[in-house]
């Protein structure tokens, strides 16, 4: 098939990527014609694991190609794929500004029918929207069908998740539409699951609601725990082994961040108000995940009152592992709460310090390894869980630190693991160990 991909974000240039790798002949648009530029030259502007490879594997191949004309990236395309940014509004709802802005551009531009398969996360609802919007603007006789195809790749693994993920979901009111975007994607060789339009867009947001919840959930038995003197790994693997449960998504920490569940969870919220349904529960599992971001901080001030004075490193700055973005990062309030007690603080990503310079406050000081961020340092803190700082020696921290502190906001080491090192651990949900 002949696909248009608008928007080359984690999204969209994952989606084009693999839909060339697949056997289509794909072209991505986006506006920002600096990153049209850089991927013309095979680099990938975002940090993903073997994405680079397949960028200039199809290039090579001549089946994918980058382009900020929507005139160039549309002609002769049979299959238009949405996948622009929908960030969060002022109010919480979800801003689909970029999205009327995309539709615009196809309707001036399109000269043939097409099929529009919506990847961005939209409220429900907006897939109908879309398609009137853009025939209301079509030149006379083209004709365009609507697909949402909502998106449920991880940052950090998403070319691995789009060849190994648990499904595909397509909703349609066509089922011509549904027929066609189902063989647009078997090559995939995974279960489709076929809807109409709005279950389809609810069945995003509902996921990451979910997802959400289990991990503010878990944040709550983990401040229990605390209390009480259990374990929440140990609680949480023992939940976990009941398959109606399910491990996954619940490991306790500094709270959910990055670009989806803060906003998600805010927009679906803000699709109940407009129908005048208020959702109890998921307000709760935002306000638990706010408090939660906090918590590894206020561990710190209620030790160290006042940090003036006090050298902090601070260890992982992306919202996860495995990926260089910022978005709604736990560091991003983390730091500054340190900032404002005094410490003075001295930060280390493997990959998201580019991109942390433009967010986090400019008194940080950045490092090139770990050793560097924990020298001469009073304490660190661990806010991602690195596989380079999981696998870091707990002994080296002895080595380097004035004083061997460490407050891990991820759980990267199990209490075990620390019993018997000098190290003075306060993690989530568990005892502090070694306490002097
Ligand atoms: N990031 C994720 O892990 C993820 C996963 C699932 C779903 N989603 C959803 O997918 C959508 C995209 O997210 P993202 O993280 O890829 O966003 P992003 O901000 O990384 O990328 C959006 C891209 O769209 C481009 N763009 C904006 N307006 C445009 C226009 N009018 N024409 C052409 N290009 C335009 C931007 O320049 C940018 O490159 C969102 O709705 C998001 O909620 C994201
Ligand atoms: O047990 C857990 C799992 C995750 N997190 C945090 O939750 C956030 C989100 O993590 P993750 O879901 O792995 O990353 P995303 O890339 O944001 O992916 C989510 O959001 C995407 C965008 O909608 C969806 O496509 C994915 O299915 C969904 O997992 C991160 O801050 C994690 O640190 C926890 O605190 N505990």
């Amino acid at each position: 098939m002949k696909i248009a991909v608008i928007g080359t974000g984690y999204v969209g240039l994952v989606t084009g990527v693999t839909l060339a790798e697949i056997g289509h002949q794909v072209t991505c648009i986006d506006v920002d014609k600096e990153k049209v530029e850089t991927l013309n030259k095979g680099i990938s502007p975002i940090y993903e694991e073997g994405l680079t490879e397949l960028i200039q594997k199809n290039l090579d191949g001549g089946n994918l190609a980058f382009t900020s004309s929507y005139q160039q990236g549309l002609q002769g395309k049979d299959i238009v794929y949405l996948a622009v940014g929908t960030p969060q509004g002022e109010d919480g709802s979800a801003d689909l500004t970029y999205i009327h802005k995309a539709c615009d551009s196809i309707a001036e531009t399109l000269q043939n029918d097409v099929i529009i398969v919506t990847k961005s996360t939209v409220p429900v609802g907006t897939n109908s929207y879309i398609k009137k919007r853009i025939e209301d603007k079509l030149a006379a006789g083209i004709k365009v069908e609507i697909v949402s195809n909502p998106e449920f790749l991880r940052q950090g693994s998403a070319v691995y998740d789009t060849f190994n993920g648990d499904r595909i979901v397509i909703g349609s009111d066509s089922p011509e539409a549904l027929r066609a975007i189902a063989e647009v994607n078997a090559p995939f060789n995974l279960p489709i699951v076929q809807t109409d339009l709005k279950s389809a867009e609810m069945i995003k947001y509902a996921s990451n609601a979910f997802l959400a919840t289990k991990i503010s959930f878990i944040n709550e038995i983990a401040n229990l725990s605390e209390r009480v003197g259990a374990n929440v790994d140990l609680v949480a693997d023992g939940m976990g082994m009941d398959k109606r449960i399910g491990r996954a998504f619940l490991n306790a920490g500094a709270g959910f961040g990055g670009s989806c569940f803060p906003k998600d969870t805010n927009a679906l919220i803000s699709i109940g108000k407009e129908v005048d349904y208020t959702m109890p529960l998921l307000e709760s599992v935002i306000n638990v995940n706010n408090k939660q971001r906090g918590i590894i901080a206020e561990k710190v001030i209620e030790q160290y009152p006042d940090l003036s004075g006090k050298q902090v490193a601070v260890l992982g700055l992306a919202f996860k592992p495995n990926t260089d973005d910022m978005r709604d990062a736990p560091s991003i309030h983390i730091t500054e709460r340190l900032l404002e007690k005094g410490a003075t603080l001295r930060a280390y990503d493997p990959v998201a310090m580019d991109n942390a310079k433009k967010v986090l406050s400019n008194k940080i000081e950045y490092v090139k390894d770990i050793e560097s961020a924990i020298a001469d340092a009073d304490l660190a803190i661990i806010l991602t869980e690195w596989d380079v700082i999981k696998e870091f020696p707990l002994s080296a921290y002895k080595k380097y630190m004035k004083k061997a502190v460490l407050f891990d906001g991820r759980n990267c080491f199990t209490i075990d693991q620390v019993a018997g090192t000098d190290v003075e651990y306060h993690s989530i949900g568990r005892p502090v160990e070694n306490d002097a």
